[in-house]
């Protein structure tokens, strides 16, 4: 369940219709990412593994095909706990409080998707940090 105080704070703007203007649009989409970041533990660590590689990447001085699959990697993990927090919200607009199978399936799915992209950037991130080390 992931209703909190900022959901009040939110809901004062009351906007329901479409974006007007390309501000506001922009304004409404770092809103989604703050969101993320401040709901989502799991996402500000991520955040903290994608510096530790960058650092260690700019250390190794790796190459520029190297660099774009490490962004392609850190993109798919990022994007995935966003999908994540999205069917959460959606979920417990829905249910609420209540338990559902249902719901059970849409979080846990939705939770599985961050771990297979986590687990392919580890493996990205070894194919490419493995020839450099050793
Ligand atoms: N309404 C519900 N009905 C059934 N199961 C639920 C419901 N809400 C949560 N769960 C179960 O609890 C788990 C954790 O819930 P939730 O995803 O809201 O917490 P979370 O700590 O924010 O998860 P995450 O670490 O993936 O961000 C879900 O994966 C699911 O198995």
């Amino acid at each position: 369940m992931i209703m909190d105080s900022q959901d009040k704070r939110r809901d004062d703007q009351h906007q329901v219709t479409k974006n007007s203007h390309f501000l506001q649009a922009l304004h409404h989409a770092l809103d989604g990412i703050g969101e993320v970041l401040v709901r989502e533990r799991n996402m500000r660590f991520h955040i903290f593994a994608a510096v530790l590689v960058l650092l260690f990447g700019l250390y190794l001085g790796i190459g520029r095909s190297d660099w774009i699959w490490i962004t392609i990697a850190v993109a798919m993990v990022i994007m995935s706990e966003f999908v994540n927090t999205m069917v959460e919200a959606i979920v417990d607009l829905i249910v609420a409080d209540t338990y559902h199978p249902l719901a059970k399936v849409a979080k846990d799915v939705a939770a599985g998707g961050v771990l297979v992209a986590v687990g392919t950037a580890v493996v990205i991130g070894g194919l490419i940090f493995y020839p450099y080390i050793f």
